[in-house]
């Protein structure tokens, strides 16, 4: 290994197992959202599997003998999609090093017809003209554990041809494939270049745009895992102003805000229902605010995000407090309910400010005095440099330059609460550090998926708690 070499591997290695393979969260997204639009990734698979059969079929002599090595998930289902495509023309072989753990590899297996054998003819197999390296994609974590290291050792000493599928196995850690070539899906990996995947091919597996279009689970992935070495405050301080009418409201989305693992989750009140709002529950700090004192605005402002409105009324008091927040708030805002009726009457003081804005369609209506629609809203959302979240049975995100959608959800979702708690989802998302646009397609997914499956339960007859209680194991499912 030279010196670059050993430097770039040790940068993956250490990134590999402090950022769980955050380079690859793309591809895991598409995944997600592809299965989510269209249902099995199989067509996929199929596609990238043909690719692969085309490069080799263009680069070497037909005849020759071909030794597929396959690991366990889908890059071996890529690898032996491309095994029966090519078998016609080659003399191919799938050596299975330790069976196949993924159901769609196991299904491209039985849609293969061509000779297997396990890895007790590994020395047999890799005897071939050709090596297509099927073993690890952009599932590898950490170092290759065996029986894969000596296989990938002996692939890289038997002097043949080696193809790899999607990226060289073990790419980035001390022991990868060394091809030469790889045939790589959708777009170049992170770490890719000549000298670690020989000659890179870029093969187009169909995926639509809709899949980076619509909100759906493979945007959950972006949620940050907390560093075991944070303290308190670290991972997401979420300031609610909300409630001051309506105490209700504050507290769905603080419930939200619990139910998302944020470290502090602080409703702002006034008097009127401090009392009401501080006995919901023993995790949520609630704090009284006045809007005339400048300790209460500096309090507010130490949270990493805000959430301003929800249940707030439209008072006097209310309407001070709105425009003093964000004046000089220096930390993102979620603004929703009536905090938007009180915006819509200073629009100047979203100048420059880091805003979110969930009107459902009057809001919108009263905050931009135009029809809710796409066009208004990317129209609205440009001239103010804001992001808008406008909801409806699909919800419309946009920040003036691209436009997002989410779709799901049910009839029961028109109940009041729904939208505090998108809002709560929301900043809490924000107030870890995610980007805003992102938040707010984790948010109107999570929102949605919740409603379902609190559905699935109860039927019509399914409450906005019931919603709540969702939250933890549909993130327990995408976040690993
Ligand atoms: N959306 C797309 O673009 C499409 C992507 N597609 C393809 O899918 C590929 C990703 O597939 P994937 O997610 O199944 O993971 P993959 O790389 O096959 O490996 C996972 C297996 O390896 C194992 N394993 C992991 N680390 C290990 C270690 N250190 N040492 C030992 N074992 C280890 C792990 O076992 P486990 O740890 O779970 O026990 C698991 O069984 C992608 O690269 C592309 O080729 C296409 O099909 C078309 C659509
Ligand atoms: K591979």
């Amino acid at each position: 290994m030279n010196r670059m070499q050993k430097i770039f591997s040790l940068t993956i290695s250490f990134k590999l197992s402090c950022l769980g393979m955050g380079y690859y969260d793309d591809m895991r997204h598409d995944d997600l959202n592809y299965e989510y639009l269209y249902g099995s990734t199989y067509p996929l698979m199929k596609n990238a599997g043909s690719s692969v059969a085309k490069v080799i079929e263009k680069n070497f002599a037909s005849g020759q003998k071909v030794c597929v090595v396959c690991g366990t998930g889908n890059n071996a289902g890529d690898a032996i999609v491309a095994a029966e495509l090519l078998r016609t023309k080659f003399e191919v072989t799938v050596l299975l090093v330790n069976g196949l753990k993924s159901e769609l590899a196991k299904k491209a297996l039985q849609e293969y017809g061509g000779n297997v054998v396990d890895a007790s003819h590994i020395d047999e197999c890799l005897a071939a003209d050709i090596i297509i390296d099927g073993i690890f994609g952009v599932g590898i974590s950490g170092e290759p554990k065996e029986p894969y290291k000596s296989t990938i050792e002996k692939i890289n000493a038997s002097g043949k041809k080696i193809v790899s599928v999607d990226v060289p196995s073990g790419l980035g850690t001390n022991c990868a494939v060394r091809p030469d070539i790889t045939v790589t899906f959708t777009s170049l990996k992170y770490g890719m270049n000549k000298e670690n995947s020989g000659e890179i091919i870029v093969a187009d597996i169909g995926i639509p745009d809709d899949v980076r279009k619509y909100a759906g689970p493979g945007d959950l992935i972006y949620y940050p895992r907390p560093d075991p070495d944070s303290h308190k405050g670290m991972n997401g301080t979420l300031g609610i102003v909300a409630g001051w009418e309506y105490h209700g409201s504050s507290v769905i989305a603080a419930l939200a805000a619990e139910n998302l693992g944020l470290d502090l989750v602080r409703i702002y009140v006034t008097n009127k229902n401090y009392e009401i709002v501080s006995s919901y529950d023993p995790g949520i700090i609630v704090r009284l605010f006045d809007y005339k004192r400048q300790a209460s605005y500096e309090e507010v402002w130490r949270n990493s995000a805000l959430l301003i409105g929800p249940g707030l009324g439209t008072s006097h008091e209310a309407e001070i407090a709105l425009k003093r927040l964000v004046n000089g708030s220096a930390v993102p805002i979620v603004i929703d309910a009536d905090g938007i009726t009180l915006l819509s009457k200073h629009l100047s003081i979203i100048k420059g400010k880091k805003i979110v804005v969930t009107p459902h369609k009057n809001e919108f209506r009263k905050l931009t005095g135009t029809e809710p629609n796409e066009e208004n809203a990317v129209e609205f959302a440009k001239e103010k440099g804001i992001i808008i979240v406008l909801k409806g049975k699909v919800d419309i995100i946009t920040d003036g330059k691209e436009v997002h959608y989410a779709k799901g959800g049910n009839a029961r979702m028109t109940m009041g609460g729904t939208g505090d708690l998108l809002a709560g989802l929301i900043s809490s998302f924000i107030s870890k550090g995610i980007d805003p646009m992102r938040s707010c397609l984790m948010g109107t997914y999570l929102n949605k998926r919740i409603g379902e499956l609190a559905y699935d339960k109860k039927g019509l007859f399914y409450k906005i708690t019931d919603m709540i209680d969702e939250i933890p194991s549909v993130m327990a499912s995408y976040v690993r």
